[in-house]
């Protein structure tokens, strides 16, 4: 649905050229949220910028829904902006206006009919969880709120994308995940395609589809997020992961795990996707002769399922263990004897 190809953006400045966004290349698929992490400097904002020709590119390309953003004259792109919902990370509200009058305004602006206007308003206000809140001042509403505005308005005119530049970096995490949540409904309701830029690698674990990294302004790595979260290839990709499944606790626990478990075994079970609905802990103990012990383990959702680890100790037979195990392979829960217990 989106395809971009070599874009680039050199800013020229009086000392230097700075290249932001370096040859990328992207296709991004309708209804899917993907998402672009990358750390400060790495050409994000300018990116997305490029998106709706917030910024004009340097070279290359742009193509949303077949209509080449890039090559498009004002008019034309005046109304394709309306297709391009965008939320900030400092909400852009305009705060002379009331929650339904900031909503209304991308209407006005439509030269919507004031009937129907408000019709849409009332709609909007109710799909973002703001009931009650309609005449209220940016002033006087929480960050979470104020970023509900930001969305209910750039859903207003039905676009076919919402771009999310940082939309929850200035809140706190539980307003996070509630601004992230709505992201979700948002895209599963309307089956609006959501692209959004971070640095942080638990807004990609929670809400993406797709991720891909960004470094000195290319896209340096790719792929589901469950791919990319299971084998990072880049320095940069491991650091996001650790951001999220980093777990400092281990290396100490594994220490202790080896000081007191003398007897029986402990595996490492790794958790992917799907598989981790699976009721594998109890399906074990009632068909193996086996004591199973949780140890140690860190397991997170994303949206294509489950992913982590556990440490658990098995005692019973060796025979029986065998069995077990072997039943774990099965499955898709990836297992590894942990060495130095007997
Ligand atoms: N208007 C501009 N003029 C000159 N250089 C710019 C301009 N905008 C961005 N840059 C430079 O382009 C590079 C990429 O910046 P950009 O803001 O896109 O990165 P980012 O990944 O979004 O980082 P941040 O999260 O800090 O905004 C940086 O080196 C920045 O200094």
């Amino acid at each position: 649905m989106i395809s971009i190809k070599e874009l680039t953006k050199v800013f020229h400045t009086k000392d230097q050229d700075v290249t932001a966004v370096d040859h990328l290349d992207l296709n991004i698929q309708s209804g899917e949220i993907y998402g672009v992490i990358g750390y400060s400097g790495a050409g994000k904002s300018t990116f997305i910028r490029l998106l709706n020709r917030l910024e004009d590119p340097t070279s290359g390309s742009v193509t949303i829904d077949k209509q080449e953003i890039t090559s498009m004259n004002k008019n034309d792109l005046r109304l394709a902006r309306q297709e391009i919902g965008m939320i900030f990370q400092h909400f852009n509200l305009l705060w002379s206006r009331t929650v339904k009058d900031n909503i209304a305004f991308p209407l006005e602006i439509a030269k919507m009919p004031k009937e129907k206007r408000e019709a849409r308003v009332k709609e909007l206000v109710e799909l973002v969880g703001l009931k009650g809140r309609e005449n209220a001042y940016p002033s006087q509403l929480s960050g979470g709120q104020k970023q509900r505005v930001g969305i209910a308005r750039a859903l207003a005119n039905k676009p076919k994308v919402l771009l999310c530049d940082e939309a929850t970096s200035a809140l706190d995490p539980e307003t996070t995940d509630s601004i992230l949540d709505l992201l979700v409904d948002i895209n599963e309701k309307l089956g609006l395609t959501i692209i959004l830029i971070t640095h942080e690698m638990h807004v990609i674990r929670k809400i993406c589809h797709r991720v891909a990294v960004m470094e000195n302004g290319k896209v340096v790595e790719q792929g589901d997020v469950l791919d990319v979260f299971l084998h990072p290839k880049r320095p940069v990709t491991k650091k996001f992961v650790d951001q999220v499944m980093g777990d400092p606790d281990q290396d100490h626990s594994l220490d202790l795990i080896h000081e007191n478990y003398k007897s029986g075994k402990v595996l490492r079970l790794h958790f992917v996707g799907e598989s981790t609905n699976q009721a594998l802990i109890s399906e074990l103990s009632r068909e193996f002769k086996i004591d199973l012990n949780i140890l140690h383990g860190k397991i997170t959702q994303t949206q294509k399922g489950a992913y982590g680890t556990l440490f658990v100790h098995v005692e019973g037979d060796q025979d029986e263990i065998e069995r077990a195990q072997a039943y774990i392979q099965d499955t898709s829960v990836e297992v590894e004897v942990i060495p130095n217990v007997q």
